[in-house]
């Protein structure tokens, strides 16, 4: 090696800073990931140079034989992860090695909190990746060339991860990466055969990349000879029959791929043979990470095209909604010079996008048969599963019985009863599926348009998440029943009600018949209509929204997002038993004041927004004054 040149000291992103400073003071009791990290990188890094040789043979510079070394030095407390992979020129290592490109990182490490525990769990859902080298050694330089690249193209990059980093050219006869790492001093247990060696095993066994680590022999001449044994299987994972591979196995190959140092829910390993002939291996993990709901974030499967790395993140086989699913698709009919653009015309990508989705719906299927693996699953991906109605018309029954619900039936937050649970307690003569949407849980469980419901046990779904509304214009029915919002359209509770009740409603009604047209005239310029409604035993009054409208959830949203929303007059329903009805059908000069504070209590306990709050508060207080 010669002389390095154009030396260059830069400092770390903040956000780079940020995450180092917490890894290594919350990853401390998993401090072992760094090897299973960085032989991920070098696996990754062969397996891109294979991907480019293909058009390009020379990239190999007659070293065809792809592996990751891992050498390490007691004496000197060192530990050396090296790969002839595609390595990185200058600028590959100063953007790869010394910021963050995700977006949304910012937001994400201003969530931490100092506290141990809780970061370490955070930062799970974030991959820690290169950085992790930091946990155990107090210095790092790697150095690298970039396969084709000239000799003297070399980039030398040197930190103690304390907020900079320097980096030069240096010469470098083979291209690939080779990362130094001295230990810490309480971590100098690395530099050690039998723990690295376990460490490959346990973490990296099931890359198709072999890891080689050297012995030293000494013949009887007391010469040496250095002789490389591959420590770990090297076997494409998903090749192997499924009889054969363990629990651990998938567990420790699912780390690998999804860059998670936490095991996943579940998973689902499928050969199949036929027209199209393609490997997956799917996987549940068990946090969602914190660019889930970032337009930009990771998402897609790794693809391979007979055993072939082609590219990470392959977003074209799986829909949007099952963004969470990691994993592995290997397939035998696509060209390996297959690019992105050429996946989405592909109509072989199409057909084993469909498939992989059964694949992934059953899996989740499966998963539900154990409670409690499943409500995990579904407090950390639930939202995201919820789109799937309005993605997949297809297959919209199958996702709506993946789907978990709030209900009265519990009256809990959280969200366990499925659909089946709900038709399995329908009462007699009851027809539909009942729901009703709110901003919030205790909005929804405390809505005036349960009342009916819960005096005659009728059950009713708890809806409050952000995407709830949308989810219900998409899905209208289930099993046959038609799903209805008790907030919008006349109240119609089929054979659940008798004769005799509903001959006894039309009476009241008929009794406040005056009633209902003096608010009309009074509230003609705010509401588009006023009925007597039995949908309420204990408020006066409610608002309700015609059938096909917009519902206030969905207003609000747009409203915040900037969109314009049509306006909607509501329609006042009141409640022709209540004691405060019947005196506002008595009063004579305070009718007016007295019908619009009904009318803006109605929209209030709705999680509606006055217009003219002050208006109302004056309206109140002269009543109350009275
Ligand atoms: N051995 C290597 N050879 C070539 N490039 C590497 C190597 N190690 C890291 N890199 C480059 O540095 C980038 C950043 O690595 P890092 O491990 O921090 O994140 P990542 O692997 O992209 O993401 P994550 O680990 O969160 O999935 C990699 O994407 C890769 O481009």
């Amino acid at each position: 090696m010669t002389t390095a040149t154009d030396e260059q000291t830069l400092g770390f992103q903040t956000e780079v800073k940020q995450l180092l400073n917490l890894m290594i003071h919350s990853l401390y009791s998993n401090r072992e990931i760094f090897l299973r990290e960085l032989v991920s990188n070098a696996a990754d890094a062969c397996d891109k140079l294979r991907y480019a040789a293909l058009n390009n043979d020379a990239l190999y510079e007659n070293d065809a034989e792809l592996r990751v070394e891992i050498e390490h030095d007691a004496e000197a407390g060192t530990v050396t992860i090296r790969d002839n992979g595609i390595g990185m020129n200058r600028d590959d290592v100063i953007s790869n090695l010394g910021t963050i490109a995700r977006s949304g990182t910012a937001e994400f490490m201003q969530q931490l909190s100092g506290e141990q525990q809780k970061d370490a769990k955070l930062i799970g859902q974030f991959g820690v990746g290169f950085y992790s080298a930091f946990i155990v050694a107090d210095e790092v330089t790697v150095r690298t060339r970039k396969a084709g690249d000239e000799l003297g193209e070399g980039v030398e990059w040197q930190s103690r991860g304390e907020g900079e980093f320097t980096i030069s050219t240096i010469e470098r006869d083979r291209h690939g990466t080779e990362i130094v790492l001295s230990l810490k001093s309480d971590a100098t247990e690395f530099a050690d055969d039998q723990r690295l060696k376990s460490l490959v095993r346990k973490y990296s066994d099931h890359i198709d990349i072999p890891v080689r680590m050297p012995t030293t022999q000494e013949d009887e001449s007391g010469e040496t000879t250095v002789s490389w044994e591959t420590v770990n299987e090297a076997q494409a994972l998903w090749v192997k029959p499924k009889s054969e591979i363990s629990d651990d196995e998938y567990k420790g190959f699912y780390k690998h791929v999804a860059h998670d140092f936490t095991d996943p829910l579940t998973w689902s390993h499928n050969k199949v043979e036929g027209k199209l002939e393609y490997t997956s291996l799917l996987y549940v993990p068990s946090r969602a990470p914190f660019d889930l709901y970032q337009r930009d974030g990771a998402r897609g499967l790794k693809l391979y095209v007979q055993r072939v790395f082609i590219m990470d993140d392959a977003e074209q086989f799986l829909p949007l909604y099952l963004r969470f699913v990691k994993g592995v698709v290997d397939s035998n009919d696509l060209s390996l010079n297959v690019s992105r653009e050429i996946l989405q015309q592909d109509p072989k990508v199409e057909s084993i996008k469909s498939a992989l989705t059964k694949r992934g719906l059953d899996m989740l299927k499966k998963l539900a048969k154990d409670p409690e693996s499943y409500q995990s699953f579904w407090t950390q991906f639930g939202e995201v599963l919820k789109e799937g109605p309005g993605e997949d018309y297809a297959n919209r029954e199958k996702i709506a019985s993946l789907l978990r619900f709030s209900s009265t039936h519990t009256d809990a937050a959280t969200q366990d009863q499925s659909l089946d649970d709900y038709i399995a307690r329908m009462k007699e003569g009851q027809q539909k599926i009942y729901y009703v949407i709110a901003d919030g849980f205790n909005a929804a469980k405390n809505s005036p348009h349960l009342e009916i419901f819960r005096k005659k046990g009728l059950e009713v779904l708890l809806l409050s998440d952000r995407i709830d509304e949308w989810l219900m214009n998409h899905l209208t029915e289930y099993d046959g029943k038609q799903m209805v919002d008790v907030a919008k359209g006349d109240l119609d509770l089929g054979d659940v009600e008798d004769e005799a009740e509903k001959q006894a409603q039309q009476e009241s009604a008929k009794e406040k018949e005056g009633l209902v047209g003096r608010l009309k005239t009074t509230l003609e310029s705010r509401v588009q209509d006023v009925r007597v409604t039995h949908r309420l035993t204990d408020s006066p009054a409610c608002v309700v929204l015609p059938e096909h409208e917009m519902g206030y959830q969905m207003r609000r949203l747009m409203e915040a997002a900037g969109q314009p929303v049509p306006d909607v007059k509501p329609i006042l329903e009141i409640n022709p038993d209540h004691p405060l009805i019947n005196r506002l059908d008595r009063e004579q000069d305070g009718f007016d004041g007295f019908a619009e504070v009904i009318l803006d209590q109605a929209i209030i306990a709705e999680g509606g927004h006055l217009d003219d709050p002050a208006a109302y508060v004056k309206r109140l207080n002269t009543l109350l004054a009275n």
